[in-house]
This record gives structure tokens, C-alpha cells and sequence, in this order.
């Protein structure tokens, strides 16, 4: 079994026999927890081969017991997992999650952010996002308040650290350039080394080239390491200008037909002209498809400002976070996406060449969290909810109960969803459908909405009541800032649903030969149906003939 982050505790004095032989059992007694300088929570046993490979204390985020021969590592977002835990459990005992009494667990979760250095607007806007949908979701039933708002807090720092993994681009006609950058010591060199391995366990050929000639040790230190992942460097010395150096060895790698070329560069102390002037002109000689910035993420809040002033200045791609193996706060992973608007393409978690990998929102967020099964209890929860809803609303239509809460829940559940445009593009055969009538049906869906939101609660319940009084139409109207008009034609859009979905249902349900064709004629010729005459037009106002048929079929069902 591979160490992993939550896995980190470790004696640093041999193991005895009986740690040996069971060494995953016998790591950690009682009196270790008791006496350990970090809390408890944050401790967990290394199991067997970590005995092996001990890095030594003062490596980042590893402490040594004095006394005790214990060395520890603070498990990777250990102390903002603890702040966390601290609001789930106010919230025992509750039945839903209120404006009241989800005040305390928010405070607990704004503190919690504060002290992992997230910054300051991001855990406003986190709180004031996290707020609105916990007290905004339905309840479910079988599960507790406070799983609930886990599950929201999920879904908020996943969307927080930029939703999705963001992949690496690769150049259409090879090689493709990757321009790293960062200040002294954040562990760019070893980036160097660990992204040409991960490239080549992907399948791609290669080639590392020292740009830094300002510390020599980096020139030999990526020779080691090139050596190490069995990949080419190319180096001139330290003589050479960095643009140059470059140009040369992308010539040299186009004419060895290399797929990458991942140019090292060099840091200084702090941001400063003469860095990014010479950035800009490495940047300007190899036309790079990646510029990624490393930033070390013991640093925190600092780390996301980097990346901002990297992409005001040079114009960045993404950011790789180092070192996030001792990083027991998170206040990097959180912030940067949301500060520099740049996403972190991968993570750096140990000193191994291995120990890079992509970064994967979902999965630092379930890390943080450390509540994989409530999560997943809860999902499936809101799944059985969507099909006792989808049942609910099969009987509905089919007893042509389909109603105006109806309506809007569908509507509704399409906005939760996400972006209309973005759910029409994944249902089949709609790909054709241009961004103008996406913009326009979303705009007609906030249209209707505003109609049905000073309907009385009666009259969503029974569309009846409006297709009946012209009275109530004209009260909507006028609350809704509509014309009658648009009202009518809103009653009659709805009993023409119910009419087309019972239709489609008993085709499905066998009641009815499908016959999909005749179902397409029937709704085209309805769109050209005729205005109504002058007579109707003075009693039902300025309705047309199908919308009349539409509002009376409901009397025939
Ligand atoms: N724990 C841990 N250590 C890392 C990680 N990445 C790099 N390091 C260590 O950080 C130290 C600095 O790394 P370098 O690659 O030399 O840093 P650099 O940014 O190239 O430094 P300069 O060349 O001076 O700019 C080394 O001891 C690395 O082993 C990581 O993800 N986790």
C-alpha cells in the first residue's frame, strides 16, 4: 500500500519487532496521539513501507516530537478539515437548515477559511454562495441538515477551485512548448524533471532545457534529474543569453522531432523588472503553448497573488502548486483560481518524480472535506429524490394534473443545472441550435417565470381558474407588468404541454401507436394556426384561434 496524504504518521526511531511484522498496527499508540505536538485529528498511521522512506524532520510540514522520537506530518489540509468539522456539528439535532440556524456553522466555516489563508473576498463570496443554497435546497428525506450542507460545501469549493481539471494544451502541429516560471526555491527545477516524467508515462518524447543561468547548481541540477526520468537537456551554460539558450534548443528538439519541450527558467527572491523582462523575452523567442507559473503552496494566500501579477505581467497559462504534501492549511488551492482567474493544472505532493499529478477539483474538495461516503450518501439521496419527482410528475400528466409548479420546477431544475445553452448542447440532434435562440429561450423561460411568480398559489395549482377568468389575467398582467395577452398566451402554452406530453407519454406507455410524425404536424400546424375572429377577440381578448383551443381542450380532458 502507497503512502498516501491522509496516511502520515510515523516513528522516526527503528520499529520493533512487532512493527515489523504488523508494522500499519503498530505505529501509533494512545500515548503518541496524547503527547503529539499536532492535533489528533490530524494524525494517521503510515502503513508498512513507509518505514522505508522517511524523509527527515524539517522537511516541509514534517515535526519531530521532542522527547519522543516522533516524527509527525500534519496531514494534508488537516487543521481546515478540523475547522470544518466544527460546523457540522452545531448543526445536530436540527430538522432543516435555516437563515437562523446555519449562522453559527457559517461563522465556523468563514474562521476555518481565514486561518487556511484563503483570502479575504474569496471566503466572503464562498459564505454569501455557500448561505444562499444550503437554506435554498429542498429537504431530503433521510438525510440530516448538516450532511446536507457538507454536500453543499462540497459542490461550492469544487466550483471554488475552478470545477473541472483543467488539461494540459497541447501545440495542433508539434512540439508543444511549456514555459515554466516561478521565484527561487518553489521547486521549478524539480517540476522540470516531474512533468517530462509524467509526459513520457502519457507517451510523448521530451526534451528539458536550463534557461537559468544564474545559479549554476540549477543547470546540474536538472542534468541530474533529466538523467534520472530519461530525458535529453539541453543546456549552453551560463554564459549564453536565456532567449537564445531557448530558440537553440527548440531548434535542436524540432530537428530530435520531439513532442514537449519544457524550458526552466530563472527565479529570483522576489518579483522584479529584471525577472520579468527577461521572462517576457523568453516568453517572446519560443512562443510558448503553456506558460505555467509554480508556486509554492506553504504560502498560502500569497501564492494566488503571484499567479495575478505573473498574468498581469507575462500572460500565464495556469499554475502548478508545489509542496502541497505539507501544506496543512489549503489556502493556495482554494484562493488561486478564484483570485487570478488562472487554473492549477497540477499538484505537486512530494519529492519523488512521481509525486505530480493533475489537479482535480472534486477530488481536493472530498480531500478537504474527508467525507467521501456522506457526500455519496447524499447524491444518491437527491437521485432517488429526482425519480420519486419524475414519477410524481409522470402520474401528473398522464391525469392532466400538469400544473404551473410544475412548470416551474421543470424550468427551475433546468437553471440549477446550469447554463441552458450548455444542457440543450448535450441533448442529441440539438447541437444545431445557434447562441441566439439559446439567449432567446432562456430569456422567454425569465419571462414566463415573472408571470407565474404573482399567480396565487390556487392558481399555479389550478391553471383552470386563469384560462376561465379573464379577470385573474388581467390581475397577472398587471402584477406581473405584462399585457393580457401574454398571459393568455402563457395559460394556453401550458394546456398545450399537457396535451402534447399526455400524448407522447401514452405513446410510450403503449397506450397510443407512436406516431411522432403526426405528433411534429399536429404542433406545426398549430403554429400557423389562424387568429381568432373579431367576436372571439372582444370576449377572450386578443387571443389567437390556438391558444383559445388550447385553454378550452382542458374542458374536454
Ligand atoms: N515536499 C515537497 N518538496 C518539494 C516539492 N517540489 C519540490 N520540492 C523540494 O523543494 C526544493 C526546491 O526545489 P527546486 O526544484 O530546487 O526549486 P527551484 O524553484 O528550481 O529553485 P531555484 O532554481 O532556486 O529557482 C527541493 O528540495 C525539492 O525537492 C513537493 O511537491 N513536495
Amino acid at each position: 500500500m502507497e503512502a498516501t496524504s491522509s496516511t502520515t504518521l510515523a516513528l522516526s526511531s527503528p520499529p520493533t519487532a512487532a512493527a515489523r511484522r504488523s508494522p500499519a498496527k503498530a505505529i501509533v499508540t494512545s500515548h503518541h496521539l496524547r503527547h503529539s505536538s499536532v492535533p489528533a485529528l490530524h494524525l494517521r498511521a503510515v502503513p508498512g513501507p513507509s518505514f522505508r522512506a522517511l524523509p527527515s524532520p524539517g522537511f516541509p510540514g514534517w515535526r519531530r516530537k521532542r522527547g519522543s522520537g516522533l516524527v509527525v506530518r500534519a496531514e494534508m489540509f488537516g487543521q481546515l478539515t478540523t475547522g470544518l468539522e466544527s460546523a457540522w456539528n452545531k448543526l445536530r439535532g436540527t430538522d432543516q437548515l435555516t437563515k437562523d440556524n446555519i449562522a453559527e456553522p457559517m461563522r465556523d466555516i468563514r474562521r476555518a477559511l481565514l486561518e487556511a489563508d484563503v483570502s479575504l473576498p474569496v471566503v466572503r463570496s464562498f459564505i454569501e454562495s455557500v448561505t444562499e443554497k444550503a437554506v435554498g435546497t429542498d429537504v431530503i428525506r433521510g438525510v440530516k441538515p448538516e450532511q446536507q450542507l457538507v454536500k453543499v460545501v462540497n459542490d461550492e469549493l469544487v466550483q471554488l477551485m475552478g470545477g473541472e481539471v483543467s488539461d494540459l494544451v497541447f501545440a495542433k502541429t508539434a512540439p508543444t512548448v511549456i514555459l515554466l516560471a516561478g521565484l527561487q526555491g518553489v521547486g521549478k527545477t524539480t517540476v522540470c524533471a516531474k512533468l517530462a516524467y509524467y509526459l513520457k508515462k502519457m507517451g510523448k518524447s521530451c526534451m528539458l532545457i536550463a534557461a537559468d543561468v544564474y545559479r549554476p547548481a540549477a543547470i546540474d541540477q536538472l542534468t541530474i534529474l533529466g538523467k534520472q526520468v530519461g530525458v535529453p537537456v539541453y543546456s549552453e551554460g551560463t554564459e549564453a543569453k536565456p532567449s537564445q539558450i531557448a530558440k537553440n534548443g527548440i531548434k535542436e528538439a524540432k530537428s530530435k522531432k520531439t513532442d514537449v519541450i519544457i524550458v526552466d527558467t530563472a527565479g529570483r527572491l522576489q518579483v522584479d523588472k529584471a525577472m520579468m523582462s527577461e521572462l517576457k523575452e523568453v516568453k517572446r523567442a519560443v512562443n510558448p503553448t503553456e506558460v505555467l507559473l509554480v508556486v509554492d503552496a506553504m504560502t498560502g494566500q500569497e501564492a494566488a497573488s503571484l499567479v495575478s501579477t505573473f498574468n498581469v505581467e507575462i500572460g500565464i497559462t495556469g499554475a502548478i502548486l508545489t509542496k502541497l504534501d505539507g501544506d496543512s492549511r489549503g489556502g493556495a488551492a482554494l484562493s488561486i483560481k478564484e483570485v487570478s482567474g488562472k487554473p492549477i493544472k497540477f499538484v505537486g505532493r512530494g519529492e519523488r518524480m512521481e509525486d505530480l499529478e493533475p489537479f482535480y477539483p472534486d477530488r481536493m474538495a472530498q480531500r478537504i472535506l474527508g467525507m467521501g461516503d456522506v457526500l455519496s450518501f447524499v447524491e444518491k439521496a437527491q437521485e432517488v429524490m429526482r425519480q420519486e419527482d419524475a414519477e410524481e410528475l409522470q402520474k401528473k400528466i398522464l391525469s392532466a394534473k400538469f400544473n404551473f409548479n410544475d412548470f416551474l420546477k421543470q424550468t427551475q431544475a433546468i437553471a440549477q443545472m446550469g447554463s441552458f445553452s450548455r444542457i440543450i448542447g448535450m441533448i442529441p440532434g440539438m447541437n444545431k441550435v445557434t447562441p441566439a435562440q439559446i439567449r432567446e429561450a432562456e430569456k422567454n423561460l425569465k419571462f414566463m417565470e415573472s408571470m407565474i411568480n404573482v399567480m396565487t398559489p390556487e392558481e399555479r395549482e389550478r391553471p383552470e381558474l386563469l384560462a376561465e377568468s379573464r379577470e385573474r389575467r388581467i390581475r397577472v398582467a398587471k402584477e406581473s407588468g405584462k399585457n393580457e395577452r401574454q398571459v393568455s398566451q402563457l395559460v394556453a402554452q401550458l394546456f398545450r404541454m399537457r396535451a402534447q406530453m399526455q400524448k407522447m407519454m401514452g405513446a410510450m406507455q403503449g397506450q397510443d401507436t407512436p406516431d411522432m410524425e403526426g405528433l411534429m404536424d399536429s404542433i406545426k400546424a398549430e403554429e400557423q394556426a389562424a387568429a381568432g375572429t373579431g367576436k372571439r377577440r372582444r370576449k377572450y381578448g386578443n387571443l389567437r384561434r390556438r391558444d383559445l383551443d388550447a385553454m378550452r381542450g382542458f374542458r374536454r380532458r
